[in-house]
């Protein structure tokens, strides 16, 4: 047994915060994982040279290329300095769009990733993954436990405090935004829309909106991730075409890549906000207390419990 106890909660660099949080959420010990990238672009992982057998990774996959070899490393690493049962913490998890092969040939990324992740580890938490036509996560990741949980319960509460009062409305800019906006609008009893988008390439995208009464209206736009932010920024224009009192952006996952908060705003988008599944300046929803409670009790790591989809 290491200093640590059991339940030791490893975070990567560019995740110490959120690891952290919730490793003080969950009442467990944290310690970090060193990375050194060498000038040729491999690079060296070093984790604590002692490990309990219940381990938990905490890492985000967002900008996911190198950060998977990374994981493979220091899972393999943990395993050989005495860790027994790995779980992997991502809140955001990646390569779960290309549930298919749109065209021949093309791999079936999730399929592929998700099973490189089962290899690595015996357990996934994730929240809001991206499960369009293939629903159990288990299906895409194929680990002893697999754990979906999903933010829109925060979002409805921050949603119904924000706008308090003033009866706003939920919109989803597409179809594959419905799982999302109408458990938000469940949760606390709002009202919502869906628009209809075509997609002809990454950042040429058509959304429009069946005839509704928006004018006047706070508008908050809901989906799970926002990449380029091409979506959001097209719907919202459609929406600002209907004199809404306010158009708003909510999201659990905000990779914005490139210009996209910039193009929000110029499409008329007041305020942006996310929950802190990426490190981004629009988090305002802290996703520790769910992970947390998502998380085995310290020392029960290594049970074996079913997929469980929430
Ligand atoms: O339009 P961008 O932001 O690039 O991509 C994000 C969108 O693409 C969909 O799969 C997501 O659910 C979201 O609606």
């Amino acid at each position: 047994m290491s200093g640590y106890g059991d339940g030791l909660i490893l975070g990567f660099p560019e995740g110490m915060e959120a690891a952290q949080r919730l490793a003080q959420a969950a009442g467990r010990p944290c310690a970090a994982i060193a990375l050194h990238r060498f000038p040729d672009g491999e690079t060296r992982v070093r984790l604590p040279a002692e490990l309990p057998p219940g381990v938990v990774f905490y890492r985000s996959l967002d900008d996911p290329n190198a950060k998977l070899v990374e994981l493979a490393l220091a899972a393999r690493t943990a395993r050989t300095l005495g860790a027994r049962h790995l779980t992997l913490v991502a809140p955001y998890l990646c390569y779960m769009r290309q549930d298919k092969a749109f065209a021949a040939g093309e791999a079936v990324s999730q399929q592929i990733v998700g099973r490189l992740l089962a290899d690595w580890f015996d357990a996934l938490i994730t929240v809001d993954p991206h499960l369009h036509r293939v629903h159990d996560l288990a299906a895409a990741v194929p680990v002893t436990r697999a754990v979906r949980l999903s933010a829109t319960d925060l979002m409805a509460d921050f949603v119904a405090e924000r706008f308090a009062g003033a009866d706003p409305l939920l919109v989803g800019p597409d179809a594959e935004s419905e799982q999302w906006v109408a458990a938000v609008a469940a949760h606390r009893g709002l009202d919502y829309r869906v628009g209809v988008k075509a997609r002809r390439g990454d950042r040429d995208v058509e959304v429009r909106f069946p005839p509704h009464a928006m004018g006047g209206r706070h508008l908050v736009l809901v989906d799970d991730v926002a990449s380029t932010g091409r979506t959001l920024t097209v719907a919202a224009r459609a929406l600002a075409r209907q004199r809404p009192a306010s158009i708003s952006v909510l999201v659990t996952h905000p990779l914005f890549v490139g210009e996209a908060l910039a193009q929000l705003e110029a499409a008329g988008v007041a305020a942006v906000w996310s929950a802190d599944s990426i490190p981004h300046p629009s988090n305002r929803l802290t996703l520790a207390p769910l992970l947390a409670a998502a998380l085995a009790p310290p020392g029960r790591d290594d049970r074996i419990s079913p997929s469980i989809t929430t």
